[in-house]
């Protein structure tokens, strides 16, 4: 059926009902992909980690038989030059519905566009699910970073990131630049002969979609406001319509009404009283490191997004140790929000905790949270006894620095 993908001969594939709950058997097939750069040395101190929370949470009982499906610089290896993205590798992970990857390098300035973001885009993984959280005994630049405590919902189908571009001087953006002037009066380029141009489409259909989730998750999850951030006193039909479609829907479909005469709301008290507010992107970058006890689920565009996102890690310590999700409404594929950290390839030292935590959030949605739970004592314990790959050592005293493979071998000594 697969061209290079092979199958394990034992396991099933999760199935989806039609309430897009999932059946998970006792032995999933779970595709990953091994992820450029550090690839090599998180992903497999992750699937060891996994394993070892499983077998201590269910012992014979429940298993993943892993599947590896490739992209990036592996699938140039094994399906050929130029061949980035194959299309079984996005057919494997919307047949069996659940998977992980590692980091996927993306060039500067030219060559390939984002695969990260084409396998979003093309399996719809409208929700970059990002929870922020700290962990006792990180190293962070903060006072009190037990404050920071935040879910990021960052909008991964739209926005800047659909890679609607012309490179300056060429002849389609000549056309662009033609378009703009002549029949759109446009008089704001400033050089327009030298100028590239990039669009930023966002949708209605789509804020609402994902504000939804959000809205649920907060809900779902009995958090206390979700804040949709934005620009939109510059960018307003784009960003500012965000922010108007989001409380049109916090209205319309979940009943809040304006709080103090808007324009912030209040959703019911059967839905948990949630705020849902609003607040301009750059102020909120000042105000999560001021007060960043007074915001939950942040839901924001795909830029804003990818910006808060490195942002808040380092708040608790870094993308050493920042997990995430995307999500559509059936399928998931996990990964970490850090890239490739090229200088660190191979060296066995970088931290694996982020795509550990990935993996984490992965067995809560199968519902094994028994071995998640396991996951998160055990980096506690882990981080608690000082046992720290280099970026904590580095800003620590009487740290024991291990390496990226030592980690994950400490982690399942401490599981329990
Ligand atoms: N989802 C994805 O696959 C992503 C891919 N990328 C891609 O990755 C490539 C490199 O991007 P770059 O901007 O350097 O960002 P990276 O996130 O790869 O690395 C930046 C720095 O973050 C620190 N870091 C990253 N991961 C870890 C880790 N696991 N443990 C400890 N420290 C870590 C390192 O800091 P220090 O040097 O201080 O030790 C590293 O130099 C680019 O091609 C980019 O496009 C980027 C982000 C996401
Ligand atoms: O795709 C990339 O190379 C970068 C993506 C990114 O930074 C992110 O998703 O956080
Ligand atoms: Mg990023």
């Amino acid at each position: 059926m697969y061209q290079h993908i092979k199958v394990p001969s034992k396991g099933e594939r999760i199935k989806v009902n039609d309430d897009y709950s999932l059946e998970v058997p006792d032995n999933p097939i779970i595709p990953f992909i091994e992820g450029d750069g550090i690839g090599v040395d998180i992903t497999p101190v992750m699937r060891n980690v996994v394993d070892s929370a499983i077998e201590k949470a269910y012992g014979e009982q429940r298993k993943i038989s892993w599947m590896e499906i490739y992209a990036g610089e592996k699938s140039t290896r094994v399906y050929g030059p130029n061949v980035w993205l194959p299309e079984e590798t996005l057919q494997a992970a919307e047949e069996f519905v659940v998977s992980i990857k590692g980091p996927l390098t993306t060039p500067v300035g030219g060559g390939i566009r984002s695969i990260n973001v084409a396998l979003r885009q093309q399996l719809d993984l409208y929700v970059c699910l990002r929870p922020v959280r700290y962990f006792c005994g990180v190293p962070s630049p903060l006072k009190n970073p037990e404050k920071t405590d935040m879910i990021i919902f960052r909008e991964n189908s739209e926005d800047i990131y659909a890679g609607i571009e012309w490179e300056a001087e060429s002849e389609s953006v000549v056309k662009v630049i033609d378009f703009l002037i002549k029949d759109m009066g446009v008089t704001s380029i400033r050089f327009p002969r030298s100028s590239g141009i990039g669009i930023k489409p966002v949708s209605k259909e789509g804020t609402e979609r994902f504000v939804r989730r959000a809205i649920q998750y907060a809900i779902d999850n009995k958090r206390k406001s979700v804040t949709l951030v934005h620009k939109g006193n510059i960018m307003k039909f784009t960003e500012g319509a965000f922010k108007k479609w989001g409380y049109a829907l916090a209205a319309s479909e979940f009943g809040a009404e304006l709080l103090d005469g808007g324009p912030w709301m209040k959703l019911p008290s059967t839905m948990g009283g949630i705020i849902i507010k609003d607040v301009i992107a750059d102020a909120f970058l000042q105000q999560i490191l001021l007060r960043p006890e007074e915001y939950d689920v942040v839901a924001t565009l795909n830029l804003n997004g990818d910006y808060i996102s490195d942002a808040l890690a380092a708040q608790v310590g870094g993308i050493g140790i920042a997990p995430g999700a995307n999500l559509s409404d059936v399928v998931a594929v996990f990964e970490a929000t850090h890239g490739t950290a090229p200088k660190y390839a191979g060296k066995n030292q970088v931290n694996p905790g982020s795509i550990i935590l990935s993996a984490e959030m992965m067995l809560r949605h199968i519902g094994w949270s028994e071995a998640a739970d396991k996951i998160i004592k055990s980096m506690e314990k882990t981080i608690q006894n000082g046992i720290v790959t280099y970026d904590f050592a580095r800003q620590m005293t009487n740290a024991k620095k291990v390496s990226c493979s030592d980690f994950g071998n400490a982690m399942a000594d401490f599981m329990s």
